[in-house]
């Protein structure tokens, strides 16, 4: 492990003075080592001892390395960037196909916000930091060199260099050959993936996709012809340099053996800038894109500045003014000064150190909020809403939690919540951004955010936040608090936010229903649909309610595979005639979701595709008539059904249908069939048993059924009469939702009707009447009355077929 003694240290800043002896002014031992004066060698911190000492050097070119002990001047590329005859040989790499894909891209991007690459390599010098304050933990030796946790930003704005230089974690050779010449990490393979599914041309163009994933390190070629990473990890006691170039497919590694480029750990990346991009090597445009970007980053980050103060040095006067003004002159001359600017480089503070979520709440702008979220997630939209908060008491934590814009491409995230999205810190040390699941329920893993405790410990892992009863009382309070940031979008006033959240994370609430029992009343508020009295707008639970009417008791739905199947079915006709407003539940999750609230405001969810459909306006005398006109038909139309169906029975839900197939009350619906069918693999027979009854429901006031109860009284065996039963039930099930069992008998049936019709076997005022019932308010009885029964009756067809 290489260690750098407070001697070796003087050793090379001695060297460093010697060897640029004249641009380096006084880079003299004795300030620095001042500050630590009488410290054991074994004990000196180097780097902070290189970091707070006084810095100096005039000239606005030379600059000291403090880093590394090494002077970085005009001259700064004889020793960075050509690479010594002394050093072992580099050996030569190739790029995963992925990698030289990317760098293609990247390379002859059109893409025009390209300082988004100082961004990206802040924030993995701010991750390596993390993850070695991290791994310190349980491994504190990985600490003993004693180098303060920072990132600092150095430009050569002469020869268009830019070194960033972290103390984290490193990387031994083989991390350098998987990170950097590999493709496995979230952000830079989803915006691969993404690229994938649109032309790559876009990647300049309004997608901003480069911007919207970020493409991590592979950022540093937007700008940069070379790039040389110089990397020394505490698990290995070598340091390597990778180096690659733009338009190569290949890259080198090779091991560090300048004793002025060695640092006891962490990473030192040196770019070097295409000629059209050298602007970005100006101290101030440096220092700008930090406050920019990288803000909020939870580290030191320092940028090199130059700086001046102001001193008064004497003035040679003229010995002749002496003489007049006193006698011996000597008084006088001492007075005489004059005011000079001292200029001289040194590290400059440039980011806010205190963590946002540490700050009052009250004295953070929205614009910080937003800047935070978009600096710590790498997100490109500001968020949707956000909520910051301290809980005390029983368990003491803070937090700010974002509603994010937009949701993450690809489908697997709402079922996966291994998101990141929540950065878990314990007394302020980042611990992991892999523990959402525990903080949070899947059906929220969209919300993202970091959550800061003072009571869990510092080596937490998954088995204890599992475990803890603090951590479960966090969860609660996290998610109350999520809710209440989402109920505050509903509330707002502009719809548009609400309907964009909805259109973004609806499916995760609508999960949340069937996941969190608990959280009902906190979820169902939050739901919209669309119904048969709103197709284009969303409307709310409470909106529904609201508009109930007085006599109606529930809140209908019907589940379907679109809004147009759902307007269509007959299942809706007495309601609309009612003016009872149905939800349209066309998202395969919606009804699933329903039946597990099963009511809002006390008000049952009723699926008006189910049987005992009560519509409040029961007339028992009435049925009981029905009953007694129709009962012979029911009967003898379930015996000619026979399995197919549980029953039949005379239906209150239609008007203008003359059946309709109705499901039993706990069974699946069709639309639940259907979407069980497709799920299943292979043989679904196996699902018939779970399909649960079905009944027949006739329409008897429609004309098609009142002709068969004729028939039925009058001869209960007519072929034709039979024949129609079988087509009725058929042609019910397709227009109820289901699929008929057997499409091909089903057509076959029709064309046989059809050939019936047209050889004269059927009355032509039958096919009249469906012209005349469709007429708009006209019920299919006042059709039949007008149209059909007595020409057919006349026509003398046996039962009126
Ligand atoms: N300064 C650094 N110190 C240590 N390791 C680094 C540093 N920069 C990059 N790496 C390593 O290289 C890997 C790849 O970096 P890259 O920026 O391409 O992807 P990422 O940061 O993991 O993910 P994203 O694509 O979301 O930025 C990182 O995961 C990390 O392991």
């Amino acid at each position: 492990m290489h260690k750098l003694s407070r001697r070796s240290v003087s050793a090379i800043l001695r060297n460093s003075g010697a060897r640029y002896r004249n641009t380096a002014a006084p880079i003299a031992s004795s300030t620095p080592f001042n500050d630590v004066a009488g410290e054991d060698d074994s004990k000196v911190k180097w780097h902070s001892v290189l970091t707070t000492g006084r810095r100096y050097i005039t000239g606005s070119t030379a600059q000291v390395n403090l880093r590394n002990g090494m002077f970085m001047g005009n001259r700064y590329e004889s020793t960075a960037a050509a690479s010594d005859a002394s050093d072992p040989p580099a050996e030569k790499y190739e790029y995963q196909a992925e990698v030289s894909r990317l760098m293609d891209l990247i390379v002859h991007s059109l893409y025009s916000n390209k300082e988004v690459f100082l961004r990206e390599l802040v924030s993995n010098a701010s991750d390596a930091l993390d993850k070695l304050r991290f791994l310190s933990v349980t491994e504190p030796e990985l600490m003993k060199d004693a180098a303060e946790l920072d990132i600092r930003v150095q430009t050569d704005k002469d020869n268009g260099i830019i070194t960033i230089t972290d103390t984290g974690i490193g990387m031994t050779r083989q991390e350098l050959v998987d990170c950097l010449g590999t493709i496995a990490q979230s952000g830079t393979a989803k915006f691969l993936k993404t690229l994938k599914a649109c032309d790559s041309k876009d990647i300049g163009g309004d997608n901003n996709l480069i911007g919207q994933f970020g493409v991590g390190f592979y950022s540093a070629f937007l700008v940069s012809d070379r790039v040389v990473v110089s990397t020394k990890s505490p698990k290995s006691d070598k340091q390597y340099v990778w180096e690659g170039e733009a338009n190569a497919g290949s890259y080198t590694i090779r091991e560090e053996t300048d004793p002025e480029k060695l640092v006891p750990r962490g990473t030192r990346l040196t770019l070097y800038l295409k000629r059209d991009d050298k602007g970005f090597a100006h101290p101030e445009k440096v220092q700008k894109l930090v406050k920019n970007y990288s803000q909020f980053v939870s580290f030191p980050i320092y940028t090199w500045q130059e700086k001046g103060f102001t001193k008064e040095v004497e003035v040679d006067e003229d010995p002749a003014e002496d003489k007049k003004d006193g006698e011996d002159g000597k008084a006088e001359k001492k007075r005489k000064t004059k005011t000079v600017v001292e200029r001289y480089w040194d590290w400059d503070l440039t980011n806010e150190t205190k963590p946002l979520w540490l700050r009052n709440p009250k004295e953070v702008t929205t614009e910080e909020y937003n800047e935070f979220y978009k600096n710590t997630f790498n997100e490109y939209l500001d968020p949707l809403a956000s909520s910051h908060f301290t809980t005390e008491g029983e368990v003491e934590f803070r937090s700010v939690l974002y509603v994010p814009a937009i949701a993450p491409m690809g489908k697997d995230d709402i079922v996966n919540p291994k998101t990141k999205n929540i950065r878990l810190y314990v007394k302020r040390v980042f611990i992991s951004d892999d523990f959402d699941g525990e903080l949070f329920p899947r059906y929220l893993s969209f919300v993202k955010g970091v959550v800061d405790s003072n009571d869990l410990p510092l080596n937490v892992s998954r088995e204890i936040l599992q475990e803890s009863r603090i951590v479960r009382i966090m969860r609660k309070r996290l998610v109350r608090k999520a809710f209440d940031m989402i109920l505050g979008i509903s509330m707002s006033e502009n719809r548009d936010d609400y309907d964009k959240f909805w259109e973004n994370f609806g499916k995760h609430l609508k999960l949340g229903c069937i996941e969190d029992r608990e959280n009902h009343k906190r979820i169902a508020p939050l739901l919209r649909f669309f119904s048969s009295q709103s197709e284009e707008e969303f409307i709310s639970l409470d909106e529904y309610v609201e508009n109930m009417k007085p006599e109606q008791k529930d809140v209908y739905y019907i589940a379907s595979d679109s809004l147009t199947s759902a307007r269509n079915t007959p299942f809706l006709e007495r309601l609309l005639e009612k003016d009872f407003e149905v939800l349209f539940l066309v998202d395969p999750i919606d009804e699933v979701a329903i039946q597990n609230l099963k009511s809002y405001k006390e008000k049952n969810f009723v699926d008006i595709s189910k049987e005992d459909l009560d519509l409040g306006d029961k007339n028992e005398e009435k049925e009981k008539e029905m009953k007694q006109e129709y009962g012979k038909t029911c009967e003898w139309i379930k015996k000619r059904l026979g399995d197919k169906v549980a029953s039949v029975q005379i239906s209150n839900r239609l008007s203008t249908s003359p059946c309709v197939l109705v499901s039993g009350k706990f069974g699946w619906s069709a639309n639940m069939e259907r979407l069980m069918k497709a799920q299943t693999v292979g043989d679904t027979s196996s699902l018939d048993y779970m399909r649960g009854r079905r009944v027949f429901e006739i329409n008897a006031e429609h004309p098609i059924i009142k002709n068969l109860n004729a028939a039925c009284n009058s001869g209960p065996d007519d072929e034709d009469a039979l024949r129609v039963i079988d087509l009725l039930y058929d042609t019910a099930l397709i227009s109820s939702g289901f699929t008929p069992e057997n499409p091909a008998q089903l057509g076959g049936k029709i064309y046989e009707m059809m050939g019936m019709a047209l050889s004269g076997k059927w009355a032509a005022p039958t096919i009249e009447f469906q012209q005349t019932a469709n007429q708009p308010g006209r019920t299919a009885n006042q059709a039949v009355e007008a149209e059909v029964v007595e020409p057919v009756e006349a026509g003398g067809h046996k039962g009126g077929y």
